[in-house]
C-alpha cells in the first residue's frame, strides 16, 4: 500500500448521503410511519424538502424545520434507525474501514443530521464522539421528537461554516460531501479543497462548484496517495460497449463501479481509433474490427470482451503482445444458432421463402414441386465444433442422417458419419451447413469448385462467417438452378447499423432465405452472453484469473493471499528467474506462484506477503521483456 507522502489533511466528511447511502431523516420517517396509510406521501414530502435544502434551493434551517414538523417520530424509533443506517454505509467507505481506523483524530463528521443516529454508526469506524459535530433532537415527555436544539450552531443557516470556524483547525482541511452546505465551507475559505461525493447522489449545483468530483472514496484515497483497500479505484476503469450487447452487461459493469459508455451499432477503424484512448475494457460483437491500428491507439486497454462466439474480428496476437486479454462467450448462443439452422433446413426444403413472398404478392402457388421432407436426408455439417456437433444431435433426433467434416479430430456423436475430406461431404449431402470459425484460412472455403461438387438441388446454409463463402459464385449456382436454395445469415460486408441499407447479389434470388446476422440474436442468448463476458473480465481484473481467455494462457487461480503481483511478459527465457531475483534480493516472502506461457507471452502470478519495500514494485516493472505489470491488494 502506498504510504501517505505528507501528513494527512483534516477530512471533514458529511454524513447523510455521503458517509451513508441515505438521508437519516428520510429513513427515520420511513420507520416512524410504518403501517400508516400516508407513509409514502409524507416520506416523499420529507425527501423533497431534504433535496431542496441540499441543493441550496431552500434555506437549510427552513428545510430542517419543515422536515421535523412532518416527522411523527419517537425516541424508540432511533434504535431501528441506527441498525438500518449501519447497513447503509457507503460501499467505498465500508471497503476502506482500515483507513479510518489508521487515522484517528484526522476525520471529523460535520453534519446537520443528528448526533443520536450518527455517533453509533461512525463509532464502528473508529470515529469517536468528539469528532462528530451534529445537531441534537429535542423530545417531549412521551419521547416524541419535537425539534432540534436551537443553540446548536449546526441548526442555523451557515452552521457548517461557523462550526469549522470554531474548530479552528491548523493545516490543510479537505471537505467531502454531497450538499451545498459542504461546499460553503470551502467558499468561506475554511477548507483548501471541496470534493463533491457522488457515489450516492449527484447534485449538479454542487458538482459544478467542486474542486474534484469523487465517484467513490477510493478515488479520494488514490488521488491523495493514501492507503486504500483496492489497488486501483474501480471508477477509473472505463468500459466502452459497442454494437448493443444486452443492457445487463452495462448494468453489471456499473454495479462493479466502472464507468460505462455505450455506442449503438459498430464503429469503423478510424472512429474506434478516436474513441479507444483511455478505455480499459472494450466490449464488441462480431462487427467491430480490433486492428493493429486500434491497438496502437489503445493506451489503457486491459481486456476485450467479444459479446459473441467468433473472435476473428480481433487481432488476437496483437492483443497478446500488448498484454490485453480477450474473452468471448463460447457457448452462450450455440443453441440459438442450432435452432435457426434447423428451422432454415425445413423452410428451404419446403421452398417457403418463395412461397411466402408470392403469397404477400397475392399469388396462390399450391404445389409439391421441389419440396421434400428432411427425414432420411443427408445433412453435411462442415465444422463439427460446439454448434456443428449440437446441430448433429438435434438433426438426428428428427431423422436426418448426419455427415460431418472437421479439420480437427472430433468426437463423433450418435450415428454421425465422419468424412475425411471436404469433397467427400459435399458430394453426398442433400443439405450442407457451415459451422467453421472465421479464421483467415477459411476465406472462400466454399467457392465455385466446391459448389460445383454439391448435388443438384442441394441446399446450402451459412450461419458462420460471411467470407467463408464466395458470394458471387453462390449467386451463380442459385441462378443456374444447380442449388435448390440457400439460407445466409452472414455476409462479407454487413451494415454497421440498422440505418444502413443491405446490398448483396443474393437479394431477389429464388428460395433464398436472407437474415441480418441474427443467428445468436435471441433474448436468451444475449442475456447469457451479457452475464458471461463481464463476469470473466471482472474476474480477470480482480484476481488475474484468465480462465476461458481466448488469447492468454489459461490459469484458474486459487484465492489471493495477501498481495498479488500480476506480470505479463514476452515469452523469452529467464524472465521468471529475474522476477524471483528481485523478490529474493528484497527479502520478499513468496506465498504462492503460478506460471503459464504460450508461444508469445508468459503469465506469472506471485502472491507475496503484505510487508515489502515499495521499491520492489518499481524494480519488477523494470524487469526486461515486461509487457504489463499490476499489483492487487
Ligand atoms: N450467425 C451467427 O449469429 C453466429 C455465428 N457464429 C459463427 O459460428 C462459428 C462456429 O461456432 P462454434 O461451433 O461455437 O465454434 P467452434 O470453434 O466450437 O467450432 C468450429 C469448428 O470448425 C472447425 N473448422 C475450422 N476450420 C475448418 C475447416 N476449414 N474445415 C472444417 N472444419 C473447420 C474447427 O476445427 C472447429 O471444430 C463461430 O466461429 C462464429 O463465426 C457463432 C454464433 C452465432
Ligand atoms: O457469436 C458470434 O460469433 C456471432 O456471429 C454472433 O454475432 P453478433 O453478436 O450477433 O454480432
Amino acid at each position: 500500500m502506498p504510504e501517505p507522502t505528507q501528513p494527512l489533511p483534516y477530512l471533514i466528511i458529511d454524513f447523510d448521503s455521503t458517509f451513508t447511502q441515505v438521508e437519516g431523516l428520510d429513513e427515520l420517517a420511513d420507520i416512524a410511519l410504518e403501517g400508516h396509510s400516508d407513509r409514502e406521501k409524507v416520506v416523499a414530502e420529507i425527501r423533497a424538502l431534504t433535496d431542496r435544502g441540499m441543493s441550496g434551493e431552500l434555506k437549510f434551517s427552513e428545510s430542517l424545520k419543515q422536515r421535523l414538523a412532518l416527522l411523527p417520530a419517537y425516541r424508540r424509533h432511533l434504535g431501528p434507525l441506527v441498525a438500518r443506517l449501519k447497513g447503509k454505509v457507503s460501499e467505498s467507505i465500508v471497503r476502506n474501514r482500515a483507513f479510518f481506523e489508521q487515522f484517528p483524530g484526522r476525520v471529523y463528521i460535520v453534519s446537520s443530521g443528528f448526533r443520536e443516529f450518527i455517533e453509533p454508526v461512525v463509532a464502528e469506524f473508529g470515529i469517536g464522539p468528539d469528532f462528530v459535530l451534529a445537531n441534537t433532537f429535542t423530545f417531549d415527555a412521551e419521547g416524541r421528537i419535537t425539534g432540534f436544539d436551537p443553540e446548536n450552531v449546526l441548526s442555523r443557516d451557515g452552521g457548517k461554516i461557523e462550526q469549522l470556524r470554531r474548530l479552528d483547525l491548523s493545516g490543510d482541511v479537505y471537505v467531502l460531501g454531497d450538499g451545498y452546505t459542504d461546499y460553503q465551507i470551502r467558499e468561506a475559505g475554511l477548507a483548501n479543497r471541496f470534493y463533491a461525493f457522488t457515489e450516492n447522489v449527484t447534485r449538479d449545483a454542487v458538482v459544478a462548484r467542486a474542486d474534484e468530483v469523487l465517484p467513490t472514496f477510493d478515488e479520494f484515497l488514490y488521488q491523495n496517495k493514501l492507503p486504500m483497500t483496492l489497488s486501483y479505484p474501480k471508477n477509473r476503469i472505463k468500459v466502452l460497449l459497442l454494437e448493443n450487447p444486452d443492457a445487463r452487461a452495462a448494468e453489471l459493469f456499473r454495479q462493479e463501479g466502472y464507468q460505462v459508455d455505450t455506442v449503438p451499432g459498430g464503429l469503423d477503424e478510424d472512429e474506434l481509433v478516436q474513441q479507444i484512448e483511455g478505455v480499459s475494457i472494450l466490449g464488441i460483437r462480431s462487427k467491430t474490427q480490433v486492428t493493429p491500428r486500434v491497438l496502437e491507439a489503445a493506451n489503457r486497454l486491459i481486456a476485450v470482451g467479444a459479446f459473441c462466439i467468433g473472435t476473428n474480428q480481433i487481432d488476437l496476437t496483437g492483443c497478446m503482445q500488448k498484454g490485453v486479454a480477450v474473452f468471448n462467450a463460447p457457448f452462450s448462443n450455440t443453441r440459438s444458432v442450432v435452432e435457426l439452422a434447423l428451422g432454415e433446413i425445413i423452410m428451404l426444403a419446403r421452398r417457403i421463402p418463395e412461397k411466402s413472398a408470392k403469397m404477400h404478392d397475392g399469388e396462390w402457388d399450391k404445389s409439391a414441386k421441389g419440396s421434400f421432407e428432411i427425414r432420411g436426408k443427408k445433412l453435411g455439417i462442415i465444422g463439427y465444433g460446439n454448434i456443428g456437433s449440437q446441430l448433429s444431435v438435434v438433426a438426428e433426433a428428427i431423422g436426418m442422417q448426419v455427415l460431418y467434416y472437421d479439420v480437427a479430430e472430433k468426437l463423433q456423436l450418435g450415428n454421425a458419419t465422419k468424412c475425411r475430406t471436404l469433397p467427400e461431404l459435399l458430394q453426398q449431402a442433400d443439405i450442407v451447413t457451415l459451422h467453421v470459425d472465421g479464421r483467415a484460412a477459411n476465406i472462400n472455403l466454399i467457392g465455385a469448385a466446391e459448389l460445383a461438387l454439391m448435388k443438384p438441388g442441394a441446399l446450402l446454409l451459412n450461419n458462420s462467417r460471411g467470407h467463408i463463402v464466395d458470394v458471387p459464385a453462390l449467386a451463380a449456382v442459385l441462378r443456374s438452378g444447380h442449388l435448390g436454395g440457400a439460407a445466409v445469415d452472414v455476409f462479407p460486408y454487413e451494415p454497421k447499423t440498422n440505418q444502413e441499407s443491405f446490398e448483396s447479389e443474393l437479394r431477389g434470388l429464388p428460395n433464398v432465405l436472407l437474415t441480418p446476422h441474427i443467428g445468436g440474436s435471441t433474448a436468451e442468448a444475449q442475456r447469457n452472453i451479457a452475464e458471461f463476458v463481464p463476469e470473466r473480465i471482472m474476474q480477470y481484473v480482480n484476481s488475474g484469473n484468465t480462465q476461458q481467455s481466448v488469447n492468454f494462457p489459461n490459469i484458474q487461480l486459487p484465492e489471493q493471499q495477501a498481495h498479488r503481483l500480476i506480470h505479463i511478459h514476452h515469452n523469452v527465457p529467464g524472465v521468471l528467474a529475474r522476477i524471483n531475483n528481485v523478490l529474493a534480493e528484497r527479502h520478499v516472502n513468496i506465498l504462492g506462484q503460478y506460471l503459464k506461457t504460450n508461444e508469445h507471452i508468459g503469465y506469472v502470478i506471485t502472491d507475496i506477503d503484505k510487508e515489502y519495500e515499495p521499491e520492489v514494485i518499481g524494480e519488477l516493472k523494470q524487469v526486461e521483456h515486461t509487457i504489463k505489470f499490476r499489483v492487487l491488494y
